[in-house]
């Protein structure tokens, strides 16, 4: 019943000092219901000033209604109040109806969906009422092993009806054709609606960024009328949601944004490399989540055209490559050093397929009381990704490259080349490779770190429609991205790290579809040979007996070769480890895996190749 949240910012404002608010209206009324008749009008809640700070939540909001307790919001500022939600959970004839009962500006929003067919939308009821074949395969999921630890774990849910997540977000989830949710789906919403903290595993391509949106979105919702300061140009976000790359940044408000259609919560991105004029016009326009890479956000910090000081959620996608090496002091001086309410306060979610012990370590950190979920791994569970790896010397990878994509070639339905990922190690060597393949009639693009924005989003624009069906990347591609169609991710170059190569290969086989992955091994490659050897076992993949060889040879795999896993799962939580601190085996796997043996001292993130670690925003 409102459009964005944000928007009430321009009706509070505070003081240069921060002191107690002072409406300029007696009552706040959303910007589109300004022009309608009073007994239109519906019952709102009275100014929120009249609440107390952030513990205003009366009146069945999500703190009050039925989740786990959460602390209240003792936040600061005074009166920044978080009215009450009109409604409980769950009541069929209460909230999320009268919500969607007072939009009546939907056509402003630009339709996410390809339901917009001459400027209506079809009737999803219509689209998607039939038995759905989503295209993902379920049953793959079926005996994916889900592993929790923490206090009082919410239980899990096998429908999305049983969520109450709103009529608005239903429509929504149908118009994206999600029928069911994801292994991932049916454990994360539940905890993260109980407003608990949460460190997720789960395979790539399952479904975790529905996993993070969804909670979030609907939290939003319930938590009507939050009335936000107004100090000098700054926007005040409730959710923030970090990822390493702008492109993954870019997907995950395309993914919000539809989620969110409709609901009144605005989702704005930012991202570096990209003017950042437009980008501050689009957040004054109003802000609920904002989606954003680290280097971005800290500049819109520093220019004070940002606080973080009304953050209920923070997200923190590809969150093991978030805390790394790379990125770390970014996220702790975004996370702990300025005006972002302490852990326990907000809400935390970090996500990813994988999860170091030492990275769960520095995590929790940024956690409170937090529950630890697991769902497969992408070796084990995704028996989708058929892996194959060859012994090719480094002079022979080209024309061996060309012989793959001959054959996929010939393969091809309707003479269309399916889309093929390959992977390089420098930046250099992408450039290098793309234009042999165009000079020798096999259209390709390039992705990494020395492009420009534009060029990087035109290159995969390029290759989602098929334009130029190769894509030869760095590491910047390796995460998060979702791209329907990749039927083959070649590893033309192997990373130096097992869990690159596990996120490298998820750019296939997503969303219960199958897929191929290729290696190109050499003896450049030894680190490699036992975790992937390992992995490949794991996953009922056929492991090449000179592979095996190599691996019972391999010296200790070395800083990089490190196995987040635990057995079955992408990691294991590292509360449970009573030897950690105590050995070096922080990546050894818990349960079987034979990690141990490789004694590899933790030194994580001993140091990407460069053109490698520049490839990251
Ligand atoms: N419940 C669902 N039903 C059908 N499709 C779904 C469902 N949930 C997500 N998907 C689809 O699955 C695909 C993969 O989802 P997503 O990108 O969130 O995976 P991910 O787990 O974040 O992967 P990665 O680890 O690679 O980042 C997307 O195309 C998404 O739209």
């Amino acid at each position: 019943m409102r459009t964005s949240w944000a928007d009430s910012a321009s009706e509070i404002p505070v003081s240069d000092n921060g002191s107690t608010p002072r409406p300029t209206r007696s009552a706040y009324v959303p910007p589109h219901l300004r022009n309608r008749q009073a007994s239109d009008a519906p019952n709102l809640p009275g100014p929120a000033t009249e609440r107390p700070g952030f513990c205003g939540t009366a009146g069945g909001s999500r703190w009050s209604g039925g989740g786990a307790p959460k602390p209240e919001l003792g936040h600061s500022g005074p009166g920044y109040g978080y009215a009450g939600g009109l409604v409980g959970r769950g009541g069929s004839g209460g909230g999320w109806n009268n919500r969607s009962r007072g939009w009546d500006k939907r056509e402003r929003e630009v339709n996410p969906f390809d339901d917009d067919v001459d400027g209506k939308t079809v009737d999803v009821e219509q689209a998607f009422g039939e038995p759905e074949n989503t295209g993902i395969n379920f049953d793959a999921y079926e005996d994916i092993p889900v592993e929790t630890s923490g206090e009082n774990v919410p239980p899990p849910v096998n429908t999305f009806a049983e969520i109450d997540l709103g009529e608005v977000m239903n429509q929504n989830i149908r118009r994206c054709k999600y029928v069911k949710p994801t292994p991932i789906q049916r454990h994360a919403i539940p905890i993260a609606l109980a407003g608990r903290d949460l460190m997720a595993c789960a395979q790539t391509g399952s479904g975790k960024t529905a996993a993070f949106c969804f909670p979030i979105i609907s939290g939003i919702m319930r938590e009507q009328y939050v009335q936000r300061p107004r100090v000098g140009r700054a926007v005040y976000p409730l959710a923030l949601i970090l990822s390493p790359t702008r492109e993954l940044s870019c997907q995950i408000h395309d993914e919000a944004k539809k989620f969110s259609y409709q609901t009144g919560v605005k989702v704005v991105v930012a991202y570096g490399g990209a003017p950042i004029n437009q980008q501050l016009r689009e957040l004054e326009r109003g802000v609920d989540i904002l989606v954003a890479t680290p280097g971005r956000l800290v500049d819109l910090l520093e220019r004070a055209r940002l606080s973080l000081m009304m953050i209920r959620y923070l997200a923190l996608d590809e969150a093991d490559r978030m805390l790394d090496m790379g990125f770390e002091p970014q996220i702790r001086k975004i996370v702990e050093q300025m005006d972002m309410p302490n852990r326990g306060v907000r809400q935390t979610m970090l996500f990813s397929a994988t999860f170091p012990r030492e990275i769960q370590r520095l995590a929790s950190d940024f956690l409170s009381n937090y529950i630890f979920l697991t769902v497969g791994r992408v070796g084990s569970s995704t028996d989708l990704i058929v892996q194959r790896v060859e012994f090719v010397l480094e002079s022979d990878k080209r024309s061996h490259l060309m012989d793959l994509l001959h054959a996929q070639r010939e393969n091809g339905a309707h003479g269309k080349q399916a889309l093929t990922l390959v992977f390089v190690e420098t930046k250099k060597g992408a450039d290098s490779l793309e234009h042999w393949l165009c000079i020798n009639g096999f259209p390709a693009t390039t992705i990494h770190g020395d492009r420009t924005q534009q060029e990087r989003e035109l290159a995969l624009r390029s290759f989602k429609t098929g334009k130029t069906p190769i894509l030869v990347a760095t590491d910047v591609a390796a995460r998060g991205l979702d791209i329907p169609h990749v039927a083959h991710v070649v590893n033309f170059d192997l990373p130096n790290d097992i869990d690159d190569y596990v996120h490298r290969i998820g750019r296939t086989g997503r969303a219960g579809k199958s897929g191929l992955a290729t290696a190109f091994f050499n003896e450049g490659n030894l680190s490699m040979a036992r975790p992937l050897a390992e992995l490949m076992q794991e996953a009922n993949q056929e492991v090449p007996a000179w592979l095996t060889r190599y691996a019972s040879r391999a010296p200790y795999g070395g800083s990089k070769n490190r196995r987040s896993g635990g057995g079955r799962f992408g990691a294991r939580d590292f509360r449970r480890e009573s030897s950690f601190g105590k050995n070096l085996d922080y990546y050894g796997g818990g349960g079987n895996s034979g990690n141990a043996a490789y004694g590899v001292p933790s030194n994580y993130g001993g140091g990407y190749a460069p053109g490698v670690t520049s490839a990251w925003d």
